[in-house]
């Protein structure tokens, strides 16, 4: 175990959710090579509310592709709980990720001909979950993030604070372990911004979701159990918050 781990206080190991081992992500470019992640080793751990900040290029999205499973590492090992994630085939992989994972966008990535309800029902259609229980579990998703009487309406009708409201209602709706959000505030407005992550700051506590997400702005990190902040493809600090 790291220092930097050792710093932000050790919960037992039986709840590491998520653990990345000495972690490179290189992007070959022509005759160029960006290192964009230097080794990153990083446990974490079931239901902690996670950010990661750090200057624009020193490689957030780059950690939270990896983390999200949506991307594999140049070198270095992935376990979601203590699986490989090197040793999955395609398939395994991507229904590891859809039972396990949920993500949240920066420009929310709704579908505009659906309704909000409709739009909460896709990941449980993609797995074949029977209409009338994908109804009714989307309807409780969208009450969980207080938009029950939006549930007809369209995206492009409804506020950004409300779009990232219902993508969350999204990510959520089939009861992923971890929430992966590569900056879900950058396309809102300052209160907006400090609303939805107190939005998913209540969604971690009351359903028990680890929820990890990037952000460039400091007031948001007011709201975090932990902050991971890098710096050049570098973890350069990882902070408890409370
Ligand atoms: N697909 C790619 N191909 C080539 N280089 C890439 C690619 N994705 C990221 N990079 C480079 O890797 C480095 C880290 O990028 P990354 O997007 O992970 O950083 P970031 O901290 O998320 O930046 P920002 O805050 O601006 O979104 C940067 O130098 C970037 O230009």
């Amino acid at each position: 175990m790291s220092q930097l781990e050792v710093a932000a206080g050790s919960p037992p190991e039986t709840d590491v959710l998520l653990a990345l081992n000495d972690i490179r992500r290189d992007y070959v470019l022509g005759e160029a090579k960006v290192e964009a992640l230097k080794g990153v080793s990083l446990r974490i751990h079931r239901g902690e509310f996670v950010a990661v900040w750090g200057p624009s290029g020193s490689g957030k999205s780059s950690l939270m592709n990896i983390l999200g499973l949506v991307d594999a590492p140049t070198s270095g090992d992935v376990t979601l709980e203590g699986t490989p994630i090197s040793k999955l085939s395609d398939n395994a992989l991507s229904d590891l990720r859809s039972r396990k994972v949920g993500f949240v966008f920066q420009s929310f990535n709704l579908i505009p001909v659906l309704s909000a309800l409709e739009n909460v029902q896709v990941p449980l259609q993609i797995q074949g979950v029977n209409a009338a229980e994908a109804r009714a579990r989307a309807s409780q998703a969208l009450k969980d993030v207080g938009l029950e009487n939006q549930a007809n309406a369209l995206p492009d009708k409804m506020s950004g604070g409300q779009r990232q409201r219902v993508a969350i209602a999204r990510a959520l709706v089939t009861a992923p372990a971890i929430v992966v959000a590569d900056e879900p505030t950058a396309n809102l407005d300052s209160e907006n911004s400090y609303m939805v992550v107190k939005l998913m700051r209540e969604l971690n506590r009351s359903k028990h979701v680890t929820f990890i997400f990037t952000t460039h702005d400091p007031r948001l990190l007011d709201l975090v159990d932990r902050k991971l902040l890098l710096k050049d493809g570098l973890l350069q600090s990882d902070e408890a918050v409370r």
